[in-house]
């Protein structure tokens, strides 16, 4: 250990209260205000040094060819490596042997010692760079100068595919205390620190006589993430039974290296993560819940969270994804990774990435089943549904098996739908206008939205699965109902249509439901058209939970004219906002819960309001221009996408939606017209090529909602995520107002 630093155990507790109060840019200046002198020299240098660095760097850069991880110049003047955080001397110890080895720096090692800083990107020493979203952790024991950094960086092999593997980076600071400044530096970027005991003293500092800064340096002041816990649920089935080597080889140890605490569940039947879900205490493992497999067990634990009676708190859970499944197209197009690394390393970096959630409802009987990516009709329901057959003789291949045999004997399908577009601001521009977005999103969502910008959730576009339903792979068969199909979820409707008005609005056709208890008459000035709303107006809609609720609930298939018409019924019922309390996740501003369903409410039209959180004075306005289009007639598919659905085997260009986005607020509606396979066959063909909206019998809509019935001699299978379902009578989708979050941002934005 060097003697100069050790001589005032004051100067290094200076130096050590600085560095915790040191934050990222800060950190330097604070650093460079502690009092020992020679510290101060250092700083002054590494202070200069930082004004040079660009010389040096690009002197370097040129000079140093045998580095693996070069700098790019001009990526350094476009800011590829982010503002500095922290720079100093820094000895790579290639062999990484200063873990084991003694403390004391070999005197013919001190020339080593070369420029290195920190940047919010990268860490960067003589011309090596290893980005920060490719490290893990920092092993750091106490009383030591040397770190390790744990990372996984890509590797690019002999035919151009890159991959990541795990690399371990040691480093020797000039000093004890610079050493702690960072690891520091490098806890203050979001690294989780793996802080650890202070080797035994003989190897550390052999003539160290100085009990206080032993004990000094035994804790040494740096604060980091605190270990995260997560239930982990793997579906052992998924990947062809890979699942669970994946885990163990890929995943887990990245967990570990990030202090993740984890309960690890293997699913021994279909179903079982649901149900688990649904009941789960999760103040055992309050960070969320870490799904291993494909789509289905993702959609599992989607409906589990979302049956739950503290619903509201439970939509807030977030949820990871280790891709481990025949097709991941959720998080391939929503977060943009595919690999079990990379998505690990999502996991273990934080932040989210907020999500739309989609609902099917059965409207007769009021069963619902939720979803994330889409939920088709037609021809890849069938082909769902056959390749149930081949499941054990094919594997994976039953998708492929089973759509040439469907093809071969295609049926036609007859369908008469209803679709409420959004405005043509949103559907050009794909934000909406405010309506839109009051309209999309209740409350509660506005909530969520708040918090989502408040802790940096983006929510911009990005995209996610179905045309992986045309790569069969994806399509997982759960809930499967002995009629040699798969059944939806039983909840009934109130869990979406209780909890908030917006899916009460959208309940259309409640009217013909003769199962709804409390039935409610209520004058409508503007059939079919939804009342714009703010947050105040939303809490007044709660309030006068007839006028909102009936605003949609007119048109029926037998009297397509009556959209012309008032209306001036509806038979919504309102159990009461249970979803409107505050998620604990939540920080926001809290919302009134306690409002109650009465079903003899009178009709009264919300009177203005004082908008709590904007101060604002309630506006009402009805949307005049919002009327749902009427179709029937054959159509080869039926697709509402919630995202951009791309298969992680397709190239960039092969999505089914290409303008949706995972948290706009809106759903994409494909109809595929027409019947005969050659139409099919055209379709498939320009899918591969990105072209297949370009087909004339191929409309693209921006919708809210859709609704759906089959004709009578119609096979009535529909897919939700890949989950088989069977539509008796009519259904409707449309988003829920809640909003749920994937653990981790999109790569590549994320740092
Ligand atoms: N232990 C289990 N045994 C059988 N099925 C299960 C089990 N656990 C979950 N499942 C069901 O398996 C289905 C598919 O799961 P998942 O999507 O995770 O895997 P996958 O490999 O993508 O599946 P597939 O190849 O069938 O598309 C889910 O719908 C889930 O309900």
């Amino acid at each position: 250990m060097d003697g100069t630093e050790l001589e005032n155990p004051t100067s290094r507790s200076s130096s050590q209260k600085s560095s915790r109060r040191s934050s990222s840019r800060r950190s330097q200046k604070s650093a460079g205000q502690h009092s020992l002198t020679s510290t101060q020299e250092k700083r002054s240098k590494s202070k200069s040094s930082r004004q040079k660095h660009l010389v040096i760097d690009d002197k370097e850069t040129k000079k140093g060819k045998n580095h693996a991880h070069k700098i790019d110049v001009a990526d350094e003047r476009s800011n590829f490596v982010g503002y500095e955080v922290y720079a100093g001397k820094l000895i790579f110890d290639k062999k990484n042997r200063s873990a084991s080895d003694n403390n004391e720096l070999p005197s013919n090692r001190k020339a080593d010692a070369i420029d290195a800083r920190l940047t919010s990107k990268a860490l960067i020493w003589g011309s090596s760079v290893l980005l920060l979203e490719d490290v893990v952790s920092v092993s750091y024991n106490s009383g030591v100068k040397h770190f390790t950094l744990h990372a996984y960086p890509t590797k690019k092999s002999l035919f151009g595919k890159t991959r990541r593997v795990q690399k371990d980076f040691c480093f020797i600071a000039s000093t004890l205390d610079e050493a702690i400044l960072w690891v520091t530096c490098f806890a203050e970027q979001s690294i989780y620190v793996n802080l650890l005991p202070r080797p035994a003293a003989s190897s550390i500092n052999p003539d160290s006589d100085n009990p206080l800064s032993e004990s000094l340096f035994d804790q040494p002041p740096i604060k980091c993430k605190s270990p995260q816990r997560v239930l982990v649920i793997l579906n052992p089935r998924s990947g062809h039974g890979r699942s669970s080597k994946v885990f163990h080889e890929k995943a887990e140890p990245i967990f570990k290296l990030a202090g993740f605490q984890m309960e690890v569940v293997k699913t021994t039947h279909a179903g079982h993560a649901k149900s688990l879900v649904s009941t789960f205490d999760f103040s055992v493992c309050p960070d969320g819940i870490v799904c291993v497999g494909g789509d289905g067990i993702v959609n599992e634990v989607l409906n589990g969270l979302l049956i739950r009676s503290d619903r509201a708190e439970a939509v807030s859970i977030p949820v990871g994804i280790i891709p481990a499944g025949s097709d991941n197209s959720l998080v391939w197009t929503v977060l943009g990774v595919r690999d079990p690394i990379s998505a690990s390393l999502l996991i273990v970096k934080g932040g989210f990435t907020a999500l739309d959630i989609l609902a099917v409802e059965w409207i007769q009987s009021g069963q619902i089943h939720f979803g994330s990516t889409v939920s088709y009709y037609g021809f890849l329901s069938d082909v769902l549904e056959l390749s149930e057959k081949y499941q054990k003789k094919f594997g994976p291949l039953r998708y492929f098996v089973a759509g040439i045999l469907k093809f071969l004997c295609l049926p036609s399908y007859f369908y008469e739908l209803e679709y409420l577009p959004v405005s043509k601001e949103m559907a050009v521009n794909g934000k909406g206008t405010d309506q839109d977005k009051t309209h999309l999103s209740n409350v509660y969502t506005d909530v969520m939205h708040s918090r989502s910008k408040r802790e940096g959730i983006p929510r911009a576009s990005s995209l996610s699965s179905i045309d992986s339903i045309m790569t069969p792979s994806r399509m997982s068969l759960g809930d499967v109902d002995t009629s040699g199909s798969t059944v939806a979820s039983t909840e009934p409707s109130d869990y979406v249509r209780g909890l908030d008005p917006k899916a009460k609005r959208l309940s259309l056709g409640r009217s013909n439901i003769v199962s709804e208890p409390e039935a409610v008459l209520h004058p409508q000035p503007h059939h079919g058209s939804f009342w714009p709303r703010t947050r105040s107006k939303a809490r007044a809609e709660r309030n006068s939970v007839g006028v909102t609720s009936s605003n949609d609930t007119q048109l029926s298939w037998a009297t397509p004219a009556m959209h012309d018409k008032e209306d001036i019924s509806s038979t919504i019922s309102d159990p009461g906002p249970i979803w409107d309390c505050e998620p604990k996740w939540d920080t926001g501003p809290k919302w009134d819960s306690e409002l109650t369903w009465e079903p003899d409410h009178p009709i009264e039209l919300p009177g203005p309001q004082e908008d709590m959180e904007m101060g604002t004075p309630m506006e009402l306005v009805p949307n005049l221009d919002e009327k749902w289009v009427i179709r029937k007639g054959h159509f080869l598919g039926v697709l509402v996408c919630n995202h951009s659905c791309k298969t992680v085997q397709s190239l960039s260009s092969q999505v089914i939606a290409p303008k949706a986005t995972h948290d706009d607020n809106s759903l994409d509606l494909l109809l595929v017209g027409g019947k005969g396979r050659w139409k099919l066959l055209r379709f498939f063909i320009l899918l591969q090529f990105g072209r297949h909206l370009s087909l004339p019998y191929v409309e693209y809509v921006k919708v809210k909602s859709v609704k759906l019935k089959p004709g009578a001699n119609t096979h009535n299978g529909c897919g939700i995520d890949g989950e088989l379902c069977r539509v008796k009578g009519q259904v409707l989708c449309s988003l829920v107002p809640e909003q749920c979050r994937l653990i981790g941002r999109q790569w590549r934005q994320s740092i």
